[in-house]
């Protein structure tokens, strides 16, 4: 059984729904059981799940659980409040605009669930999709470096840049992943290192500080990274330290490479410039599990996304095809082209 099989973030069961704690993997996995909303906007703000899919799967569950009180202003809180627990990811947008279209197409609390449940349906098949697409885009017989955790514990399942790392190892083109720790929450310590151990994919764990060196070394043959919102322009917000990646990349012309599911683009935020990044606690910085590694009192600068402009990214790998040098003309093509068609 691969982890892909046993690992689920979030899934629905006997009436409740279920949330992997990822701040406690990966020395302990366990499961938040959440029956009304705002345990799961809680969830979501205090990252018991995260990853930009995932959080709006999450937040869509959320909704269906507020449409069991039979309440309309109970309902419209959970909208509001689901959408302000987390700022960058356009996915948990996305996904509440979906579940309020099919509220106000009359849908009660059985049909706001079905809904919630194709959307987590839709992303792993997307998933697999970019997988296959973007496993056919890596150098073949390289490594790959990637950033913070972008698979199963990210989305509905598969992943979408370790979807990427899995379809290409089980086709036999990748020899090993590089993954950066990512500082300050360790996503790429404590999520991807344990993912990709546990589908048996050979992983080596860096420093953040040696991504750089280890592009100069000429052992990486790509970057392959996720999303959690890609502008109309084509510029890619994504967890801090992605923009060093990609001009690391750049210098040394390897392959910087940008795995998302069309949930991920947003055709509303003309530019990078318009995304809004998150910054969370000092404590984040300031301590790991609980153990203070700085001075309790020394200011922090906290930023928990930044912004890859597009001329740095040579490819975007979503469900509908990969664009090279994503652009708004390709961002248009890729969401204006008929469902389940792919453009070329
Ligand atoms: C497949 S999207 C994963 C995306 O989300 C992560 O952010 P966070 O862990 O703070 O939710 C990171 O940006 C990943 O690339």
């Amino acid at each position: 059984m691969t982890a892909f099989d046993r690992i689920r973030a979030v899934f629905w069961e006997s009436g409740r729904l279920h949330l992997l704690d990822q701040r406690r993997l990966p020395t302990v996995e366990h499961y938040l059981d959440c029956t009304r909303w705002r345990e799961v906007a809680e969830a979501i703000r205090d990252m018991v799940v995260r990853g930009a899919p995932a959080i709006g799967i999450a937040a869509a569950y959320g909704v269906a659980l507020a449409a069991r009180e039979r309440s309309e202003r109970e309902l419209a809180a959970a909208f509001e409040g689901l959408a302000a627990t987390r700022p960058t990811a356009v996915n948990l947008g996305w996904a509440l605009a979906r579940m309020r279209r099919a509220h106000d197409a009359g849908a009660d609390a059985g049909a706001l669930l079905a809904e919630a449940q194709r959307i987590q349906a839709e992303d792993v098949a997307a998933n697999r999709r970019i997988g296959a697409l973007g496993a056919e885009h890596l150098p073949a017989g390289r490594a790959v470096l990637t950033h913070c955790n972008t698979g199963s514990l990210a989305t509905g399942g598969y992943g979408t840049a370790l979807g990427v790392v899995r379809s290409a190892y089980a086709a036999g083109r990748l020899t090993r992943v590089y993954a950066g720790e990512t500082r300050p929450w360790l996503q790429g310590a404590r999520l991807t290192a344990w993912e990709l151990q546990a589908d048996g994919i050979p992983v080596r764990l860096i420093a953040d500080g040696a991504a750089a060196s280890l592009l100069a070394s000429g052992e990486v043959g790509a970057v392959v990274v996720g999303a959690d919102r890609v502008a109309a322009n084509g510029d890619v917000a994504n967890k801090i330290g992605t923009y060093a990646l990609a001009l690391a990349a750049a210098a040394h012309d390897v392959p910087f490479l940008v795995a998302a599911p069309l949930s991920t683009l947003d055709a509303d935020t003309a530019s990078g410039a318009g995304i809004p990044i998150e910054t969370r606690g000092a404590e984040e910085l300031l301590s790991i599990a609980g153990q203070a590694i700085a001075p309790p009192d020394i200011e922090v600068w906290n930023p928990v996304f930044d912004v890859t402009p597009a001329r740095l990214v040579d490819a975007l790998i979503t469900e509908r095809g990969v664009v090279a040098r994503p652009d708004a003309h390709a961002i248009r093509r890729l969401l204006s082209a008929p469902a389940h068609e792919e453009i070329p």
